[in-house]
């Protein structure tokens, strides 16, 4: 195999570079490319990870080019810059880093806030202008004040814990901060309203998303306590910025202070040239230590993805630890070659997927399984799908999954069952790993057999007559096809049989005809693994 290649095209800790080295990994280090979406859409294809903050943005024009990408790393949290739904359908795994700058994000909202309360800038530009203007500044203070924080998560609740060391009253609105966590942070939880009613301060921590866009518009605005002081570090666009301005000119925002715009790189902004507003750009999570820190975390985590198949911090997967990888990989190939065999025999639209796993596997990663399971299935029929896109290729054809975990009521250690529901029929297939790693068909349609996969094999099913077995060998012998492994089974004497044979190279069509033909047959198909 050959070594995986990296593309770091931001300004990432050079740390990352060291790492991706360490680990054996090629790696590009072209930190000012992001900004150039033609170049980067012209060499994308050549790598197996890209690793990015937020300047570079990956879009589904510039994905489609990416023909082996098979992760894109954000060294930091947001990934709105990244287009997912393009990225999953094509089997790339995003992951960010969603601790290791936020203790710098607070410090940065905090520090904004102290700014703002005595316009730090201004008097700066002041004062090292010559002018000595002591009465002009005249600021307040925030011991004893209420900071309003909306979105408490890791970074909001970072900022609060702060805001309290202050002396401040922390209120916070966050649909999804339970009362108890609250209490934990000694925040009061309130809604919105309270919150735009109370605060003297308010602080930023959402995602952007549709229910976040504009959060504070000119409506919330008009709620606000006059003087209130707002800062956002969080996503540009949380802000209506027009209203914002309207408001500052009319005195009822006493200073706003934006670290984040709605158009970046922000070379222009109404915000910009208000004398009540500091900005900086997007510089929340600048500092050494958070850079450092993402770097170093996301080089490893996508080295451990490349080389391991481990999956952490990944926004489109469920996680796989380092110690899970090698247990869950046969589990994985075994599920991929069940929904495999489901989907070569399945000639009509699937309605239902029921996936059961028994004993062991029951304790595995299922999700990572059924995604396994459906890019088998779906293979076949689509081609390009995978254990990333699998999901989404599912849910889009409108077909339901369905995962049964129990405890092992068969022979085996561990049993994954695939039921597949069409227009026409339901059919199952049952597989194990054994103690060797390798995964095995042991259930065709209620029949018992015992198979491995091979490269090429023929699945017959017919009616268990004497004469089929030699009639059937003969054809493949006459067709100079060489039969590695044969395995048979039935329902009962004298009724379903089935035969799975593992042959040397491809089967040609019109062996698989003659096949056909033979009386006792009702259907023949060539499987490949
Ligand atoms: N300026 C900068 O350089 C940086 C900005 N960020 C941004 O900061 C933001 C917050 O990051 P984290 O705290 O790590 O995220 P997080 O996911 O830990 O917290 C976000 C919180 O927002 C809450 N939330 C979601 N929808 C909401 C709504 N409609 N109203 C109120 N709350 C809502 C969630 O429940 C969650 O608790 C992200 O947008 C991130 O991209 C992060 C790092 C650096
Ligand atoms: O981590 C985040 O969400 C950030 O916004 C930081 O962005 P940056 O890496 O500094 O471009």
């Amino acid at each position: 195999m050959s070594k995986p290649k990296v593309l770091i095209s931001d300004a990432l800790s050079p740390a990352a570079v060291q790492i991706f080295k360490d680990r054996g990994i090629e790696v590009d280090f072209q930190p000012n490319l992001g900004k150039d979406k033609d170049k980067l859409a012209e060499i994308i294809g050549n790598y197996d990870g890209l690793a990015i903050r937020s300047a570079t943005k990956a879009t589904a024009k510039i994905i489609d080019k990416a023909t082996r990408l098979k992760v894109i790393g954000r060294a930091g949290i947001g990934v709105d810059n990244v287009e997912i739904p393009a990225a999953t359908a094509k089997g790339i795994i995003v992951m960010n880093t969603p601790f290791g700058n936020s203790i710098t994000t607070a410090e940065h909202a905090i520090t904004l806030m102290l700014a703002l309360a005595r316009e730090i800038p201004q008097a700066d530009a002041s004062t090292q202008a010559g002018k000595w203007e002591k009465n002009r500044f005249m600021g307040v203070e925030i011991t004893g004040k209420t900071l309003g924080v909306i979105g408490c998560g890791n970074i909001g609740s970072i900022a609060a814990d702060r805001a309290l060391g202050l002396r401040m009253k922390v209120i916070a609105f966050d649909p999804f901060l339970s009362p108890e966590r609250a209490k934990d942070l000694g925040v009061e939880k309130v809604d919105l309203d309270e919150l735009f009613k109370r605060a003297d301060f308010i602080t930023l921590h959402t995602p952007l998303t549709e229910k976040t866009k504009n959060i504070i518009d000119a409506a919330a605005l008009a709620k606000m306590k006059k003087g209130v002081r707002i800062i956002n570090c969080a996503r540009g666009g949380l802000v209506d910025e027009q209203a914002l301005v309207d408001a500052l000119n009319s005195k009822h925002v006493a200073g706003a202070a934006f670290d984040v715009f709605v158009e970046e790189p922000a070379t222009s902004n109404v915000l910009f040239g208000h004398p009540n507003v500091i900005c900086t750009p997007h510089l929340g999570a600048a500092t050494t230590e958070a850079q450092e820190n993402v770097a170093l975390q996301v080089a490893e985590q996508m080295s451990d993805y490349l080389l391991n198949g481990a999956i952490s911090n990944a926004v489109n997967f469920p996680s796989i630890t380092a110690e899970e990888a090698p247990k869950l990989r046969p589990f994985i190939e075994l599920a991929e070659k069940l929904g495999s065999f489901a989907g070569q025999l399945t000639e009509s639209g699937i309605a239902k997927v029921q996936i059961t796993y028994e004993g062991h596997v029951a304790e595995m990663k299922i999700k990572a399984l059924t995604s396994a399971v459906l890019s088998g299935l779906l293979r076949p029929m689509l081609g390009d799908v995978n254990v990333v896109s699998a999901p989404v290729v599912a849910k889009e054809r409108g077909m339901v999954v369905d995962e049964i975990v129990r405890a092992a009521e068969s022979d085996y250690e561990s049993l994954i069952t695939v039921t597949v529901t069409t227009e026409r029929q339901e059919r199952s297939v049952s597989g194990t790993v054994y103690a060797d790693g390798k995964p095995r068909l042991v259930d065709i349609k209620g029949i018992r057999v015992d198979a491995e996969f091979g490269k090429s094999m023929i699945y017959v099913t017919n009616e268990d007559k004497p004469g089929f077995i030699g009639k059937f060998a003969g054809l493949l012998g006459d067709a100079k096809i060489n039969i590695a492994t044969f395995h048979l089974g039935r329902t009962k004497q004298g009724g379903d049989a089935i035969a799975l044979v593992e042959v040397d190279g491809a089967v040609p069509a019109d062996v698989l005809a003659k096949v056909k033909a033979l009386p006792q047959v009702k259907q023949v198909k060539a499987l490949v693994f």
